[in-house]
């Protein structure tokens, strides 16, 4: 939901800026730390913590769909090094990732910036770091055609490195579609491009 004009009592033609429900519960969060939500300082921060989370939940991918003729090869192609941020969903707090897609393009060339634009849309969202990659590579084969699509994401979670066991770990999570599922071969060929 959006922070909008609603409509009052059923009337469309009676409308008012509406407070986002986010507003309140920031404010009693902050309460409930024991703090005031009206002093100095934090006066703003409930309608600072509504935008932010509409700003990530909201998230516009924009145009992802543009495609080119293919060029008739079979050639890998791999981007990777694409910065996203999530939240995991067991904690909602952020783990950032690096994003590796590689894909052999059988059907059509897709726009190279395409390919952060769906890294990101499935990081704005509350998820866990093996579903991420595996929407980001799903999303890519659909929107290119090729069964043939790998996503190597290596993140750290402040779940992990703030709290709890207070342990910074590298986490690395991996999606093979199609031939780099079955063939070590293609597989080999990603792994020797990464470490070149
Ligand atoms: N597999 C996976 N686990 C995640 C991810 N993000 C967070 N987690 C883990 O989710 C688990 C949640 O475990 P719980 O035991 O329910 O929660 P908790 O008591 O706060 O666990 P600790 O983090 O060990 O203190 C933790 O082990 C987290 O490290 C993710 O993307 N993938
Ligand atoms: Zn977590």
């Amino acid at each position: 939901m959006s922070v909008t004009d609603m409509e009052l009592d059923g009337d469309p033609s009676a409308t008012r800026t509406a407070e986002d429900p986010l507003v309140g519960i920031a404010r009693q969060l902050l309460e409930e730390i024991g703090e005031d939500p009206d002093r100095d300082g934090l006066r703003d921060t409930p309608a600072r913590f509504a935008r932010w989370w509409r700003e990530f939940i909201n998230y516009d991918p924009g145009s992802l769909g543009t495609l080119f003729e293919s060029i008739g090869t079979s050639q890998l192609v791999v981007v990777s090094g694409i910065q996203v941020w999530s939240l995991c969903e067991h904690h909602l707090l952020p783990f950032n990732c690096s994003v590796t897609i590689a894909y052999r393009p059988t059907g059509q060339l897709l726009g190279l910036s395409k390919f952060a634009r769906v890294a990101h849309q499935y990081a704005h969202r509350l998820q866990v770091q093996e579903r991420l990659v595996d929407q980001i590579a799903l999303e890519i084969s659909t929107l290119s055609g090729t069964p043939d699509v790998a996503v190597i994401a290596k993140g750290e979670h402040l779940c992990m490195s703030m709290r709890g066991i207070k342990a910074p770990a590298q986490m690395t999570s991996t999606a093979y579609r199609g031939d780099f599922g079955t063939d070590p071969g293609l597989r080999g060929e990603l792994f020797d491009l990464l470490r070149a």
